[in-house]
């Protein structure tokens, strides 16, 4: 599904009204709700808007398990590092136990046995069928998402749930949840705005069939709804009426 929206504002508060009424449903029915958080920028305004009083008050935080769905390689305090903006921008302003947020980067294990630990993880709290109640991802203006990058052996991964790798164009290792663990999800939603994202939209969504070169493509879960949350600019290049 694709959802236009006339602005970030609306997008933003949108994308909030998932989130809680997700949690809500997933708390009143598992007494928990799991979610997988976003990197980049793209998350912020909703992280904020989560984050204020009157939000933050509909959501019971102690049943809130917190991972993400990818991460750079970069110590807590790096300015890249997508734990350091969730808790600077979100985890840091809500009452969420400590012990609910998994954060996907280690100072002491290497990515590639941080990824199985994570695996585990996600097996001991999200449950064995790994199916989270909310994937958050974003897109990046080459089409990628999460850490799924054109032309990366992990978009072939059909077994491994979460995996590290080196990604040659940034230099840095990137550990991510494989597209199998993502369409899963009970509910995917794909916040992706502004100017930048406009060609690599209409490729995801109207291009060839192509995922190796536009990995969001491989987004297809396969029991819950997939959301691309976009606005006009982003759009403006899809001829589909949505
Ligand atoms: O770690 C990351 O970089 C993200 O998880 C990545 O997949 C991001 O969602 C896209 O690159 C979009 O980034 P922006 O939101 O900054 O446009």
């Amino acid at each position: 599904m694709i959802q236009i929206f006339e602005n970030t504002q609306q997008l933003t508060e949108a994308a909030a009204a998932l989130f809680i009424d997700t949690a809500k449903e997933a708390i009143a029915k598992n007494n928990k709700f799991t979610v997988a958080l976003t990197g980049g920028s793209s998350p912020i305004a909703l992280h904020n808007l989560l984050a204020s009083a009157d939000y933050q008050q509909m959501i019971d935080w102690k049943k809130v398990y917190v991972f993400w769905g990818d991460e750079r390689w970069v110590p807590f305090e790096d300015d890249r590092s997508n734990t350091k903006m969730a808790f600077e921008t979100l985890l840091n302003h809500v009452p969420i136990p400590e012990e609910n947020i998994y954060n996907m980067y280690s100072e002491t294990a290497s990515p590639e046995a941080y990824a199985t630990q994570y695996e585990a993880d996600i097996k001991k709290v999200v449950g064995e069928d790994g199916v989270f109640d909310l994937i958050l991802l974003g897109m990046g203006d080459d089409g990628h998402t999460a850490s799924l990058f054109p032309h990366t052996a992990i978009l072939a991964e059909d077994k491994k749930w979460v995996d590290a790798y080196y990604l040659e164009p940034q230099s840095m290792y990137r550990i991510t949840l494989t597209a199998p663990l993502i369409n899963k999800a009970k509910n995917i939603a794909v916040l992706t705005f502004g100017d930048k994202k406009t060609d690599a939209l209409y490729e995801v969504l109207e291009g060839e069939r192509n995922p190796q070169e536009y990995p969001s493509q491989l987004l297809a879960p396969s029991h819950g709804k997939l959301v691309f949350m976009t606005d006009q600019a982003a759009a403006k290049r899809l001829k589909k009426s949505y």
